[in-house]
């Protein structure tokens, strides 16, 4: 018997004329820390449908559990008994529902008679696991109402469940996004004491410092094809997987100066909405404003309001002198895109793209009405744009006519922002533009969105991801229980940003966005503070370049 948890040999998987998965192999030993990297599109996320049974591989691969072979294409059942399990992205945890029904959901047990769920044999079963984890949370809570620490032993409960202690393989797919720094130093304790116990965990992430600091060894992957074969992480650093995932290295480049202009773009007053309430906000053209907290505290529920995307309470916002009521009802979306604002939502798929249509036709929606035509695609100037956003994002495949649903996450998520970049709006408000993306794409989102501000649109950046927020932003407002906590100004640093939202660096208790109180908090030492009329801040370098 091998000694080997997971042994794939020889793994190819085509659609249509594209073939994403090319003879992959991947082994990942029993009590071991595997990562698994590549390039957006390069088949990550096909290789894990695969081993779930979500795809059939083509003819002629194996995958091995513990020595013993899982029929190809892998069924439900024989994946829960060779302990194969996922936690998908954030965790994928439905946040209005209990801890006990997030941890058992798809296993409940139904009464013979009643055909009613047995929710005290559910609440036992799940209360057991989170005991045997040593995390013995309270199974009736809302999971959103969890802090991120226990949010995330919610989702590993769920996970390893049907694992004896020591057994078993979880692939964690790009799931610790969501989770500020404390929070994942705690998740990766509790991955260690699984390792510990013999389970072996495959992690698949685009956070390649975590990567190298947290696995063992790591597999990388491009274009479909295995490129290096379980290297161990203590011989490679950062800048070699990228050069591997990438087939090309990319360069560290300095600060990049602001182009912040006295002209304001948007006057947003008297804000409520979600637990946010008296928020101001002045965005003035080029700057880029960040927004940011913990998960519940608001931030997110005022950039969606902000961008029209909900009804809030009360507000006003000025666009260029043109008044838009923030508490119309959805449906209002036309006055906002006519404003000039635009809006990239987190949640890509139900909010952002349409899904049965094509690259161009994403690409090209919110213009269609304006270049008087009706959904006709093809067009010249549908062809012309779609081409040229897909050149200047790099978005793979580069086919206009390929149905969305098909490209992968990260190809996803660049078409989403080049479909508002395209229309040069004056606002732009991006809810974590660069989730999901690799190194080499969250470096051309990035740019794009500074390019954006240098043409003078003022963006809003609502994001839980520090660094993001430190490279890009003029400054910062953290927002706790509904208020601005905090307003970071200057040279920004991710760290001063994350101890600000965690409530230990600012000392003071907050004020309402633009309105003076809101205490600052400088992002280094020595900070180059910043009014909010200044001329020009400076934004710290991004540390990856071409
Ligand atoms: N159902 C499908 N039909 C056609 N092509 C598909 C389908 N699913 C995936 N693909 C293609 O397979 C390739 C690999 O996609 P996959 O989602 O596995 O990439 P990934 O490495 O997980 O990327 P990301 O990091 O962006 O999530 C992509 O080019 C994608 O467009």
């Amino acid at each position: 018997m091998s000694n080997r948890r997971l042994e794939v040999s020889g793994l190819s998987k085509t659609f249509g004329p594209a073939r994403v998965l090319r003879g992959v192999g991947l082994g990942v030993e029993r009590g071991e820390l595997h990562g698994l990297v590549g390039q957006n599109g390069c088949g990550k996320s096909t290789l894990v449908k695969i081993l779930t049974g979500v795809y059939r591989p083509d003819p002629g691969g194996s995958i091995t559990v513990d020595g013993r072979p899982l029929g190809l294409p892998v069924r439900p059942a024989a994946q829960r008994e060779a302990g194969v399990s996922v936690v998908h992205q954030n965790l994928g945890l439905v946040d209005d529902r209990t801890v006990w029904e997030n941890v058992r959901l798809g296993r409940y047990r139904a009464g013979r008679v009643t055909r009613r769920i047995d929710r005290a044999h559910e609440r036992a079963e799940a209360a057991r696991v989170l005991a045997r984890l040593g995390h013995p949370l309270d199974v009736d809570a809302p999971v959103g109402r969890l802090s991120a620490q226990d949010r995330a032993v919610a989702a590993i409960a769920r996970a390893v469940q049907d694992h004896q202690p020591g057994s078993g393989l979880v692939i964690f797919d790009e799931s610790t996004r969501a989770l500020g720094r404390e929070a994942r130093a705690r998740f990766y304790e509790l991955v260690k004491s699984l390792i510990a116990e013999g389970t072996s965990v495959l992690l698949i992430s685009h956070q390649l410092e975590e990567v190298v600091e947290v696995t063992d060894r790591v597999t990388v992957l491009r274009d479909g094809e295995v490129v290096a074969a379980g290297v161990r992480t203590a011989e490679v650093d950062e800048a070699e997987i990228t050069r591997l995932m990438l087939g090309r290295h990319l360069v560290t480049h300095g600060r990049v100066a602001g182009h912040v202009r006295d002209e304001l773009v948007a006057d947003v007053r008297g804000l409520a909405a979600g637990p946010v309430s008296g928020f101001d906000l002045a965005v003035r053209r080029g700057e880029i404003v960040g927004l940011t907290g913990l998960v519940g505290s608001g931030f997110a529920e005022a950039a969606e309001a902000i961008a029209g995307a909900r009804p809030a309470a009360s507000g006003t916002m000025r666009v260029l002198g043109r008044e838009l009521d923030l508490t119309r009802r959805r449906g209002s979306t036309q006055d906002f895109v006519a404003a000039g604002v635009a809006f990239v939502p987190e949640r890509r798929l139900e909010e952002g793209l349409a899904g049965e249509m094509s690259v161009a036709e994403n690409l090209t929606l919110p213009r269609v009405r304006g270049r008087g035509s009706a959904l006709r695609t093809g067009t010249a100037w549908q062809r012309e744009e779609s081409a040229a956003m897909i050149a200047k994002l790099d978005i793979r495949p580069p086919n206009p006519q390929a149905p969305i649903s098909t490209l992968s996450g990260g190809n996803q998520q660049k078409v989403l922002l080049g479909k508002w970049l395209a229309g040069s709006p004056d606002l732009l408000v991006l809810h974590e533009p660069t989730q999901a993306v690799d190194v080499g794409a969250r470096h051309d989102i990035i740019d794009a969105v500074r390019r954006a501000a240098q043409d003078g649109c003022g963006v809003l950046l609502a994001s839980i991801d520090p660094s993001d927020l430190a490279v890009l932003c003029d400054r910062v407002l953290v927002v706790r229980d509904g208020r601005v906590a905090a307003r970071l100004e200057g040279e920004l640093e991710p760290d001063a940003i994350s101890r600000a939202v965690f409530g230990d660096g600012d000392g003071g208790d907050g004020g309402d966005g633009d309105a003076p109180g809101a205490p600052d908090v400088s992002g280094a030492p020595g900070a180059n503070k910043t009014s909010d009329t200044s001329e020009a801040g400076e934004r710290s370098g991004e540390t990856v370049e071409r």
